[in-house]
């Protein structure tokens, strides 16, 4: 996601936060000897999360944020940064984005990634991420696949930012 995250805002010519950098210690400490995180771990972060991108849209600003919100009541934290949300209102001004993969791309992708030193999260990690991950099509999650080159997907997302934005008007 951070790839491609930040191509995207370079070309909205935006922000970018990656959500990794909002975790506790604690809670990095804990993925890094492979141990999963409990919603109660994710609590404090999502919230930090949300008043994150709120003071952005407060500020007139768009702003990319990568991170794995995935559950959907983890996505409606992130939601209420748009001031006027309400509730199951899924054309408020956050929008997700899900790059899609098979778990067999994702773990070679992040073994490798991780083998190289450059990041905490062990691929051991990746399943139970993926048994959490929910996503609902009436939520109007965008979805991409994210085995093309990350140029293309950046072109997709803003093609179906667009055109979803021309469904609802
Ligand atoms: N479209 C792509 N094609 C090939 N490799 C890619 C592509 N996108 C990302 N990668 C590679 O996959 C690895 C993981 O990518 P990235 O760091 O963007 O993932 P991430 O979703 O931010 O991960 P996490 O959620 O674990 O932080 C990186 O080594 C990156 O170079
Ligand atoms: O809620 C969580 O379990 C965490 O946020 C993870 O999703 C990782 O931090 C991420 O996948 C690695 O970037």
């Amino acid at each position: 996601m951070r790839t491609v995250a930040a191509l995207l805002a370079k070309n909205l010519r935006c922000g970018f936060l990656e959500a990794d950098d909002f975790h506790p210690r604690l809670n990095k400490e804990k993925m890094s000897k492979g141990i999963p995180l409990t919603d109660e771990d994710r609590t404090l972060w999502l919230q930090s999360l949300q008043n994150a991108t709120r003071a952005k849209i407060l500020n007139g600003e768009n702003v990319v944020l990568t991170c794995s919100a995935l559950q959907k009541r983890y996505r409606d934290v992130l939601r209420v940064s748009d001031p006027d949300y309400e509730a199951g209102n899924y054309d408020c001004r956050v929008k997700f984005v899900c790059l899609t993969a098979s778990k067999e791309v994702i773990f070679a992708r992040v073994e490798r990634r991780a083998k190289e030193g450059k990041h905490f999260m062990p691929p051991e990690l990746l399943q139970s991420q993926l048994d959490l991950l929910q996503v609902d099509e009436s939520e109007r999650v965008i979805m991409v696949d994210a085995t093309d080159n990350p140029d293309s997907v950046v072109d997709i997302i803003q093609a179906q930012i667009i055109q979803n934005k021309a469904e609802v008007n």
